[in-house]
């Protein structure tokens, strides 16, 4: 297990890269294995990464076939408010994948739920013990990574796998999680990060603050950060790597 941090320019760099090398690892992983699960994340940093996805993908060998297409977490709003993390992304990927219904696994949207937890405990049982090949993963200013908030109940241990999260520091209030738990059962996990706002976050995180989610979510293979010069600006020099 190994941690990598592949410092880039800039936001376009960050997505750019981060699709190609998307691109590439899917490939190898449905040239080895039937089947290819991958946990995406919300955010601006990871719907650039998207639409550059997208655009790579067009005309390749992917074969979304094989891909079964999670998400890490989503907000608890109706199936077709545009803030939804799913509908973000498919939005994007769609636009050249032909991904089947079937092979997204969306969360409940807050049509015809009381609440997020019903949203929540129905994942939890279509997640059942998936392990996911690729996680992706945006992180918040204030060190969130998916809809786990430092000193926040939505960071409290627990033995869920997804969480209902409400009065959430981000809006929407209202959103489901999986919990690092579930988030840690992937063999490898993918932080995308751009911007000096996130350098504290990233560094903080990075030196394994234990306040912070991300700190103890990683892959069982692999945890890569992708940043830009900002979001890497306050990494001690040992994590210079040049990509
Ligand atoms: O629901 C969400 O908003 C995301 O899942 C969240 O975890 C996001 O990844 C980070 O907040 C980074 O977002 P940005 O890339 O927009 O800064």
């Amino acid at each position: 297990m190994y941690t990598r941090v592949v410092r880039l320019c800039d936001a376009d760099d960050v997505s750019t890269t981060v699709a190609g090398l998307l691109l590439e690892r899917l490939l190898e992983l449905q040239a080895s294995q039937p089947i290819v699960h991958v946990c995406l994340t919300g955010g601006d940093t990871a719907n650039a990464m998207y639409e550059k996805f997208a655009e790579l993908a067009d005309g390749s060998e992917l074969d979304a076939s094989k891909l079964q297409l999670w998400w890490g977490d989503e907000r608890f709003v109706p199936a077709t408010d545009p803030a939804r993390n799913s509908l973000q992304a498919i939005t994007r990927l769609a636009r050249t994948i032909s991904i089947k219904s079937a092979d997204t696994h969306m969360m409940a949207a807050a049509d015809g739920r009381k609440d997020p937890h019903e949203s929540a405990a129905e994942y939890e049982a279509e997640l059942g013990s998936t392990t996911f090949d690729i996680t992706l993963l945006g992180i918040g200013k204030d060190g969130h990574v998916a809809s786990l908030f430092p000193n926040h109940p939505s960071s409290d241990p627990t033995s869920r796998g997804v969480i209902g999260v409400t009065d959430s520091p981000k809006e929407p209030s209202e959103r489901i999680s999986l919990t690092a738990g579930s988030l840690k059962r992937s063999h490898e996990v993918w932080y995308l990060a751009t911007g000096t706002g996130k350098a504290h976050a990233v560094s903080a995180t990075l030196d394994g603050d234990p306040r912070l989610p991300g700190s103890q979510i990683k892959g069982d293979v692999a945890t890569v950060w992708f940043l830009d010069q900002g979001a890497a600006e306050e990494l001690p020099p040992q994590y210079t790597c040049a990509f």
